[in-house]
């Protein structure tokens, strides 16, 4: 993936902070409002993967063939129309990213711009929140602030299921149960960069916490680690 364009460069050193977990966890969601609540950039890491591996299916490929994996992580960039599609969003999409995911090239391709992203986040903005799988291991290790969100797989499939459902795309509720466990087997296994929690990571498990509890979860153990408070 080339470099960002012209990002504003900040001054001081930007807080970053790392927020991993496994499928429809409560990553996305949490990490949009930390983003909003302390004037952060967001940058949603599964969204690079997914485009990667879409580009290969359209491109006629298998997303598990390194060397089509590969080129499509170089050919991707920031201003890509592909990172807004509806189409990312799909399980098909789901799998093809975790398969690409698994190729060493295509990590390295992607790493630049996320810790670019983290040092210099758009805007100016003082800070910028990350979320994905290895942000707190690889992507970012002095991360300031580094959470990892869970829940059960069934917990996890029926939230992943409900979002389908609202987003108009249709899903089979076994399916998207078979698929969670098949990308939790995948992304955990992987020998680069598996999902684990960093040994400093604040671990949450979200089964039984509604959004609301885990966002003030969330502040609280930001707060303890940078001395930040969300804007009022
Ligand atoms: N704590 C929570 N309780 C219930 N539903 C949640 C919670 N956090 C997120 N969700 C919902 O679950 C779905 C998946 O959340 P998302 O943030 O996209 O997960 P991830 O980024 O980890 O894949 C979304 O529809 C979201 O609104
Ligand atoms: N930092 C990241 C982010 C995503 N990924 C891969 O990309 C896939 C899709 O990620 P995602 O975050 O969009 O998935 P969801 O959590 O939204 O279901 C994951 O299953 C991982 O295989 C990764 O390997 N590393």
């Amino acid at each position: 993936m080339t470099q960002p364009l012209s990002n504003q460069e900040t001054p001081a050193r930007a807080v970053v902070v790392a927020i991993d977990g496994p499928a429809a966890s409560g990553k996305g969601t949490l990490s949009q409002r930390i983003a909003d609540a302390f004037g952060f950039a967001h940058l949603d890491t599964g969204v690079l993967y997914r485009a990667v591996g879409v580009s290969v299916l359209r491109a006629g490929g298998d997303p598990a063939d390194n060397a089509a994996a590969a080129r499509a992580a170089y050919e991707l960039h920031p201003e890509h129309p592909i990172l807004q599609e509806v189409a990312l969003r799909t399980d098909e999409a789901a799998q093809a990213a975790s398969k690409v995911a698994a190729v060493p090239e295509v990590r390295a391709a992607l790493l630049d711009f996320q810790r670019r992203f983290a040092t210099h986040p758009p805007g100016g903005a003082p800070g910028a929140v990350l979320d994905g799988r290895d942000i707190g291991t690889v992507v970012c290790p002095d991360a300031q602030a580094k959470l990892f969100i869970t829940a059960s797989v069934e917990v996890r499939a029926e939230r992943r299921l409900k979002e389908l459902q609202r987003r108009g795309i249709p899903a089979i509720s076994s399916d998207v149960l078979e698929d969670m466990k098949a990308r939790d087997a995948r992304d955990s296994q992987r020998a680069v960069a598996p999902l684990r929690p960093a040994a400093d990571a604040f671990v949450l498990d979200t089964s039984a916490l509604d959004a609301d509890q885990v966002f003030s979860m969330a502040v609280a153990h930001i707060g303890s680690k940078t001395g930040l408070k969300p804007k009022a």
